[in-house]
């Protein structure tokens, strides 16, 4: 029997309250106590009345551009469904995972993020979404890839292994629609207002990984500035940070900066944590976003007529 507080049927969800689970978890070399681990994170995280959960970027392999190979998985697409909760041909424990998780708890699972091999043979940094039947409502490939050199900080080139994506990725909830991101992808403002503009999302939620250089720098102001741009709930989810095993291992060690927020859309940081595993809570008033978006409306009062953002997809 399961352990985990049984979540009502979403006919009975409160559409103006959310309350989300930011699962901020230690990620090893050893796949399978990784999916322990998440597994673990999923169910305390639905016992304790979360609706929607969210897993950090990569949290099946370490990050290190080397691993992504060797860790991917065939995923799943979401065109693929057939009706059931079942998509069509691929291979992926950890896909699986998400999904019974998913049914499990009845719960709305943000995957973070695993790497991905599609059929040619190419490697992504992709993000799946079940909702609480275990459908495929959401596949993201980062978009924007992490290639950066900071003289003195980080240097790391996910374009040696990674292929960026191209799909702009909302999906929608009783609580209104929902866009998606990973990392490196926040730094990027017009992805985050067609998901605002175009696609209506009053929650943003990017899976990421910052690390030391950038993360104290960037990674907050990043977030509460797409909250206060769009007017919407923003959401992240790191890894807790581990210390470099005792040995040299096999991949460089990454130091992830943590530090999993909830901005709400006044740009307030409304839950947080240090570096440290634990999972973040925080309950979304939805009213927020309407009530942002009438009292300051700059969605109604941008110069279309001097500048605009089109979106090509
Ligand atoms: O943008 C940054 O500074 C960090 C991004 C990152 O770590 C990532 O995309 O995985």
């Amino acid at each position: 029997m399961s352990a985990s507080r049984q979540n009502d049927d979403d006919d009975d969800d409160d559409p103006s309250v959310l309350r989300v689970a930011l699962c901020q978890l230690p990620v090893t070399n050893d796949k399978a106590q990784n999916h322990q681990t998440a597994r673990e994170y999923l169910n305390r995280a639905a016992n304790q009345g979360a609706r929607l959960v969210v897993l950090p970027e990569i949290w099946n392999s370490p990050y290190a551009t080397a691993a992504f190979p060797e860790y991917a998985e065939q995923l799943p697409d979401v065109l693929a469904q057939d009706g059931d909760g079942h998509t069509g041909v691929y291979e992926s424990p950890s896909a699986d995972l998400l999904r019974e998780s998913a049914k499990e708890h009845k719960l709305w699972i943000v995957g973070g993020s695993i790497p991905e091999r599609d059929d040619d043979d190419k490697i992504y940094n992709t993000s799946l979404v079940f909702d609480p039947q275990g459908n495929l409502v959401a596949k993201h490939r980062k978009m924007h890839l992490f290639d950066i050199d900071v003289p003195g900080g980080i240097t790391f080139f996910e374009s040696d292994t990674l292929s960026p994506g191209n799909t702009v990725s909302h999906f929608a909830t009783p609580w209104g629609n929902i866009g998606l991101g990973i990392c490196y992808d926040i730094r990027f403002p017009e992805y985050a207002m067609l998901l605002a503009k175009e696609h209506d999302c009053g929650i943003l939620i990017y899976p990421g990984a910052f690390n030391l250089t950038t993360g104290p720098a960037h990674w907050e102001l990043l977030q509460r500035g797409r909250a206060v741009d769009n007017q919407c709930f923003v959401l992240t989810a790191s890894p807790a940070r581990t210390e470099p095993p005792s040995k040299a291992g096999l991949y460089p060690h990454y130091t992830a900066w943590g530090h999993s927020t909830a901005v709400s859309p006044w740009g307030e940081v409304i839950a947080t944590t240090n570096e440290k595993a634990g999972i973040v809570f925080a309950d979304l008033d939805l009213s927020k976003v309407t009530e942002m978006r009438t009292s300051i409306p700059i969605g109604k009062q941008k110069r279309t007529d001097l500048y605009q953002l089109v979106g090509k997809s």
